[in-house]
């Protein structure tokens, strides 16, 4: 049902607002290199990513649109905001998956049936908690993604990837999981699919230079 093959790689181009990467040609060229790299799609965020690296690459795209409060609801939370990504060439769309109220007052099982009909693309719901990752499914996701795990509570966010929740969803779960969030290490990735993760998705650690030298520079201070 996914467009790409099980234990394999996603790598999302995404540059901040004061990046000095934050363009969508920029975006693109990230794109081409991962898809020569061998990742199987890209994630991307926003038409205007999308459509520049859907003209790039042949891989296929999981388009998000973060849009209002990144305290909140943020990561594609309307229908409306996946049709955009949708018509600039994603072949998959990722909402916020969490129980968090949702901007426009929608449910998630009627801003995910509002994409199955409207858009016909499938839904990956980027989700924080096991709880969540199982009311998503019901909700109607056909993949349910890690990658809140960690940005929704009080407490900072923590180092590494949230292995456990993968686990948890995988054993839960009759929908393919990815694993996404804060995996720095190619044997980090390995063992979320070992852990039955159909895919991983890397962002940080592959794309965003700016942070990976911030890394080695704290490393030596
Ligand atoms: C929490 C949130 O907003 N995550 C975003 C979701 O699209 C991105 O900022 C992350 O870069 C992406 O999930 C990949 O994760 P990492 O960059 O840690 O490999």
């Amino acid at each position: 049902m996914l467009p790409f093959p099980s234990r394999s790689l996603v790598v999302s181009c995404q540059a901040t607002a004061s990046s000095p990467l934050r363009d969508p040609d920029p975006m693109a060229r990230m794109a081409r290199a991962a898809e020569e790299g061998g990742a199987v799609a890209i994630r991307a965020n926003g038409p205007a990513d999308v459509a520049a690296i859907a003209r790039a690459v042949a891989i296929p795209i999981i388009g998000i649109n973060k849009t209002g409060d990144p305290r909140g609801v943020y990561i594609t939370p309307t229908a409306d905001a996946a049709g955009e990504v949708v018509a600039a060439g994603a072949r998959l769309v990722a909402v916020d998956g969490t129980t968090r109220p949702r901007p426009d007052g929608a449910t998630l099982a009627e801003q995910i049936a509002r994409i199955h009909d409207e858009y016909g693309v499938p839904v990956m719901a980027d989700v924080d908690h096991h709880e969540a990752g199982l009311a998503a499914r019901e909700a109607g996701a056909d993949i349910v993604a890690t990658t809140l795990s960690g940005y929704t509570g009080p407490g900072p966010v923590p180092e590494g990837p949230d292995l456990e929740l993968v686990a948890s969803l995988v054993a839960a779960l009759d929908c393919p999981v990815i694993a996404e969030g804060r995996y720095w290490t190619p044997e980090q990735a390995r063992e979320a699919v070992e852990a039955g993760a159909y895919a991983v998705v890397v962002g940080t650690a592959i794309t965003n230079p700016g942070a990976l030298t911030g890394r080695f520079r704290r490393a030596l201070s």
